[in-house]
């Protein structure tokens, strides 16, 4: 299981490289990898286990922030009260953005990043609306729609496969700043 101490912070250069394609079928370790990184999130989003292991409670873990160079992130949306099913949860691997909205998307308190252990204020622009395509730990291809929170948090995940974090994105000059069909995101 992974902790605190496993998860590599910013000025790491692995969390500034692109990550390597992963191969099919998975090896063993990466197997145990995808397993790993989907456990943080779980045990993460529980109160309880997450004080217990001292973790910070994350959406999204991705291969580099563990100091594995790979193309695997790992993602647990939480169910929204609504109906309780969560919006998206799966480990993708090779994700590719196919196509996305040129309307944009940004979380209204901003971004927190598991590397990233200062507070860095200010909206995050990224596209609302995103065609995600994406293969499972059993090498299925994926195509799917997501938009708002969960694709947000896609963006977010797979920007760490190509050696981007969160702030890269926030306009220094005027951190809040936002055009007015900019979609703000609870
Ligand atoms: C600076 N302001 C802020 O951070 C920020 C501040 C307020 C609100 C939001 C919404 C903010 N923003 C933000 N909050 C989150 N969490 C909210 C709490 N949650 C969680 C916590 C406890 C149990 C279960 C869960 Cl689910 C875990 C996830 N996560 C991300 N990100 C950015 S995309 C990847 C994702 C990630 O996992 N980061 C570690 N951003
Ligand atoms: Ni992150």
């Amino acid at each position: 299981m992974f902790l605190m101490k496993d998860i590599v912070r910013d000025g790491d250069p692995v969390l500034r490289q692109e990550a390597a394609d992963v191969t099919f079928p998975l090896s063993e370790e990466d197997q145990q990898l995808a397993k790993d990184l989907m456990e943080y999130l779980v045990v993460s989003q529980d109160p309880e286990q997450c004080k217990k292991y001292g973790l910070r409670a994350g959406v999204g873990l991705a291969a580099p922030q563990v100091g594995v160079s790979k193309k695997m992130a790992s993602v647990l949306v939480p169910p929204t009260e609504k109906d309780g099913k969560s919006p998206f949860t799966d480990v993708i691997i090779n994700p590719v953005i196919v196509s996305e909205s040129v309307q944009e998307g940004a979380l209204t308190e901003g971004e927190g990043c598991l590397s990233v252990d200062k507070d860095v204020p200010g909206f995050v622009p990224r596209h609302d609306r995103i065609t995600l395509r994406y293969y499972d730990v059993n090498g299925e291809k994926h195509q799917l729609r997501l938009k708002n929170y969960p694709a947000i948090v896609c963006q977010h995940e797979i920007d760490h496969l190509h050696g981007m974090l969160f702030y890269d994105h926030i306009n220094n000059d005027q951190p809040f700043t936002r055009d007015d069909d900019m979609i703000m995101i609870e």
